[in-house]
């Protein structure tokens, strides 16, 4: 019976990384991008400007929308101090079911809690959840289209406090359009705008990072 991409990548990690070690699950994930088949991880040119955004802003409560196969999850929790959580919203089962093998290889699963359902059905679930007020960190790469109708729920629900801090993926390439006009026009939020490229391509892409005012 034929695999599944996130299977293949799955085995690659098993095969090729050393359990217990997040960096080695994450070069085995590139290795397998680069070489094998490309697949929708954050990457190994924005990653680091995804790490160099958690490390500055350190957060006690992070949470990401879209997990896929947990690339970033394992990228972001492997940055955060003992006693942080990183909640993650994974709406696909299959990807959901990768990840959480992903998530475990790499020894993080104490770290990362992946939730399973659609972004706008489980935020205004959170606070109850996780007994959190507010989020310190948000990195959004799920359905492009979900971005502002998102943010606008996050604010709503008031999740946000002053100086939270937004990175979205994909602002260019698959591209976000109206969630870059309104973070870029808003007062409410200080924006900018990191040129990068599209995951092992050579296609324009980029982060925007905005920090909410209150
Ligand atoms: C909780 C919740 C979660 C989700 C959800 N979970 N997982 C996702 C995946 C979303 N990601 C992408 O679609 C994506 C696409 C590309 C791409 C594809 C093809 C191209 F040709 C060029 C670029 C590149 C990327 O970097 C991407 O991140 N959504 C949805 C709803 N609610
Ligand atoms: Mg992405």
């Amino acid at each position: 019976t034929s695999s599944t991409r996130p299977q293949r990548l799955l085995r690659a990690v098993q095969r090729k990384a050393t359990k217990g070690d997040p960096q080695s699950v994450i070069s085995a994930i590139d290795y397998f991008c680069r070489n094998s088949e490309w697949a929708m991880n954050v990457g190994d040119e924005k990653g680091p400007i995804l790490d160099s955004v958690v490390c500055e802003v350190s957060p006690a409560t992070a949470l990401e929308l879209g997990t896929y196969c947990g690339y970033s999850s394992v990228r972001i929790a492997r940055l955060l101090p003992v006693g942080t959580k990183l909640i993650t919203l994974e709406f696909h089962p299959d990807y959901a079911c990768i990840a959480r093998q992903v998530i475990q290889h790499a020894g993080l699963e104490d770290k990362i809690f992946l939730v399973e359902g659609a972004s706008g059905d489980l935020i205004p679930k959170m606070a109850d959840m996780f007994g959190i007020s507010t989020f310190d960190f948000v990195f959004l790469d799920h359905w492009k289209d979900r971005y502002l109708p998102d943010l606008k729920l996050l604010e709503e629900c008031q999740l946000l406090r002053k100086g939270s801090v937004l990175l979205a993926d994909n602002v260019i390439c698959p591209g976000t359009p109206d969630y870059l006009e309104y973070v870029r026009n808003s007062p409410r939020y200080e924006s900018r705008y990191f040129q990068s490229h599209l995951e092992y391509t050579k296609v324009e892409d980029g982060l925007e990072k905005s920090v909410f005012l209150g």
